[in-house]
């Protein structure tokens, strides 16, 4: 699953551990990005802290495992890119692709899309305030998942915290605290 995890929250977690089960995968790797070429650089926390999180997020879960391909990759980040780092890491392995359907509605605009279709299957959740379509999509490279709804952002959680309000169990606990220690997201 690729984010920028700007913190990692609950709508993350949910939706990794429902494909998770539903798929049978023995792994869900969180890529945190580097370089998002589609946000404004200005606006993006730094990657060592997006990558810390995630790590904390995760920790409890044997399934989840968090890649450092994305932020250690020098440019940009491309999903091509991820696919093709995490193939060479795991030669045998199927590679499937979580994505939220925001995320999924633009991919057709992704750096090397054809491509992207050849290195993983891609897995589309719902989001809240997002409708799931595969319009144009390859039906057999993508598959449409409706996952418990949790209408929780980032963006959101971001702002909560820059005017003083609590993210307590929109993120995991771990994040909360790692946030007011490390005075993210503007906190007086
Ligand atoms: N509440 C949610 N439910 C399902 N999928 C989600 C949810 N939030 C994010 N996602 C998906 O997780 C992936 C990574 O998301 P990302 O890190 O950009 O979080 P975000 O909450 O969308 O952040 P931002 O608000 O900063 O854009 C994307 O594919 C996104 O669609
Ligand atoms: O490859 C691309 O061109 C591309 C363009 C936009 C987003 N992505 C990937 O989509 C995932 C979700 O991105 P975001 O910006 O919604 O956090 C993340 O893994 C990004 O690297 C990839």
């Amino acid at each position: 699953m690729g984010g920028t995890f700007d913190p990692i929250h609950h709508g993350h977690l949910v939706a990794a551990s429902e494909v998770q089960a539903l798929f049978d995968l023995d792994e869900v790797v969180f890529v945190p990005t580097g370089k998002p070429w589609q946000k404004d650089a200005g606006q993006v926390s730094p990657a060592e802290h997006r990558y810390l999180m995630t790590v904390i997020a995760t920790a409890s879960n044997p399934r989840f495992t968090v890649s450092r391909v994305d932020i250690d990759r020098p440019g940009l980040t491309y999903t091509i890119d991820t696919l093709r780092d995490l193939a060479a890491q795991r030669p045998d392995a199927e590679l499937f692709f979580i994505t939220g359907a925001d995320a999924l509605a633009q991919i057709l605009s992704w750096k090397d899309a054809d491509e992207l279709f050849e290195l993983a299957h891609f897995i589309g959740v719902t989001r809240p305030g997002h409708e799931l379509t595969d319009n144009g999509l390859p039906r057999d490279r993508v598959t449409l998942q409706e996952v418990p709804a949790m209408a929780i952002s980032s963006t959101d959680c971001r702002a909560r915290v820059e005017r003083g309000e609590p993210v307590w169990y929109l993120v995991p606990d771990g994040i909360t605290q790692y946030i007011h220690k490390h005075h993210l997201y503007a906190q007086p």
